[in-house]
């Protein structure tokens, strides 16, 4: 579930601290919402809050001080929204920015451009910090959501006491002001806005660092469009989707797909902190593949790896375990050759979800498009300790061979290269007709994670 924190309408003394101390203790994002404020108070506020935290920042006022501060966040209030239009938002959205908008009717919901990541309704509770702001909600109330709209945000009178039943309605997240900021102006204390929420996310399983404290102060998130990729994006080599074996074609992989973080742990990191560390460098597509331990485990990981990859705007792959990926409503799952075939789990996790399916060979490819996998994992491509008991390397010649086999067979689907690939493989790979890379080794261990995904995501994406 997502957690937003919301500003308090005015101005105070020691604010740019009070949210720095947000910041550190696990906040994901902060909507600075000060209604009728000058540019220039604004401009001063955000001066004095970290600027390792300004990409995670959304503005309510004043947008054009986002390019200024790096601020990747832009709020359209329902006014604003009415006053713009879709040319507008999908420029900002094709610029790297997250928008957001407000609606007062659940009707909207339907209308609603699909350029907004997530849209604030409410008071869904009658509000804390605004008395008369009544909540519209009945106890009973549950919402009915269509996967291609924006998520949707609780908004009013959301306290520790009811946090819960936000879930238990359906809601995409929870937005947070009066039980954060305290009528004299100040913050209330750490724990109780910790308190607040049911899954612990403001900890992150880090042992109470911060995102900040684990993975550097010099990685900031980015927030590439995430364009759908037409038909013709996907024809590779002469392939044509028309003609895969499965028969039909799969828009479901968008192009910020093509590069796959593969989550892990040892000695000095854990799976929260390796996906942290890639989502902050600006991935978008983050598998959750933890080995050796047992479903409840993975579940609790799951969780905050949804936790995550919604605050950032990115897609969730769980490996190995259906039920897991369903329970936390994954955008995908991944399955080997030695997992539950695809089909019997698709009758597990549903229409919806992405299915991805491993093979070593070119048989393995034809078998997964029959069995309707939505992308393939090939590999590996070289010798890597990620994975115990590999197949056998295929290396850049291998790849070739099995693509162009395919294409002579007129089979199609996205191929994602994986097994011990570098920075320096991409070119070569893509160059050989592969949609994109699975990898994980080599971005934990990179000097500069952000600079290593940014130069991956220019070749591929
Ligand atoms: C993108 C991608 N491709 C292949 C794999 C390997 O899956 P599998 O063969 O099930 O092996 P494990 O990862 O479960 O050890 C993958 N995970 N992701
Ligand atoms: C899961 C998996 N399947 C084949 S190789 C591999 C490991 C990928 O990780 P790395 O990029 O560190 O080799
Ligand atoms: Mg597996």
């Amino acid at each position: 579930m997502k957690i937003i924190i919301i500003s308090r309408p005015d101005f105070f003394p020691g604010e740019g601290n009070a949210i720095n101390r947000l910041f550190q203790d696990g906040m994901v994002n902060l909507h600075l919402r000060k209604p009728e404020c000058s540019r220039e108070d604004l401009c001063e506020l955000i001066k004095s809050i970290d600027p390792d935290y300004h990409s995670r920042l959304s503005l309510h006022q004043h947008h054009d001080l986002a390019a200024e501060f790096g601020i990747k966040g832009l709020h359209f209030p329902e006014k604003q929204r009415e006053a713009t239009g879709e040319e507008i938002w999908r420029d900002l959205v094709a610029k790297g920015y997250r928008l957001s908008t407000s609606i007062h009717d659940l009707a909207e919901l339907e209308r609603l451009s699909d350029a907004f990541s997530y849209t604030f309704f409410g008071p869904v509770f009658d509000s804390i910090s605004k008395a008369g702001y009544k909540g519209v909600l009945d106890e009973d109330f549950v919402l009915a959501k269509n996967r291609n709209a924006p998520k949707v945000i609780a908004l009013g009178g959301i306290n520790a006491s009811n946090i819960q039943k936000i879930q238990g309605m359906n809601f995409d997240g929870a937005a947070l002001l009066g039980a954060v900021w305290q009528e004299n102006q100040s913050l209330k204390s750490i724990e109780s806005i910790k308190s607040i929420d049911p899954i612990d996310s403001f900890n992150l399983g880090t042992g109470g660092l911060s995102p900040r404290q684990l993975i550097g102060a010099e990685l900031r998130q980015q927030f590439p469009a995430a364009i759908e990729t037409s038909p013709e994006q996907f024809i590779a080599k002469g392939q044509s989707p028309k003609k895969s074996i499965a028969g039909g074609f799969s828009r479901r992989i968008t192009r910020d797909g093509r590069l796959q973080f593969v989550s892990n742990e040892n000695g000095e990191i854990s799976h929260v902190q390796s996906i942290l560390l890639a989502l902050e460098a600006g991935c978008k597509w983050i598998q959750l593949r933890v080995k050796g331990r047992p479903e409840d485990e993975v579940l609790e990981l799951a969780e905050k790896a949804k936790f995550l990859c919604d605050s950032f705007d990115a897609k969730l792959i769980i490996n190995d375990f259906p039920h897991v990926a369903k329970s936390v409503n994954a955008y995908g799952l991944h399955l080997g050759l030695d997992d539950m075939p695809l089909r019997e789990a698709r009758k597990i996790v549903g229409e919806e979800m992405i299915l991805g399916g491993t093979a070593n060979t070119l048989q393995h490819v034809i078998q997964r498009i029959e069995e309707g996998a939505d992308y393939v994992g090939l590999g590996p491509y070289r010798f890597t300790t990620t994975k115990q008991n590999l197949s056998p390397i295929l290396g850049l010649e291998g790849y070739q061979r099995i693509l162009h086999e395919l294409s002579l067979r007129k089979c199609y689907i996205p191929i994602i290269a994986i097994g011990g690939i570098r920075q320096e493989d991409i070119a070569g790979l893509k160059a050989a007709g592969l949609y994109g890379v699975a990898m994980s080794s080599a971005l934990i261990n990179s000097e500069n994670t952000k600079k290593t995904i940014q130069n991956i995501q220019q070749i591929l994406c």
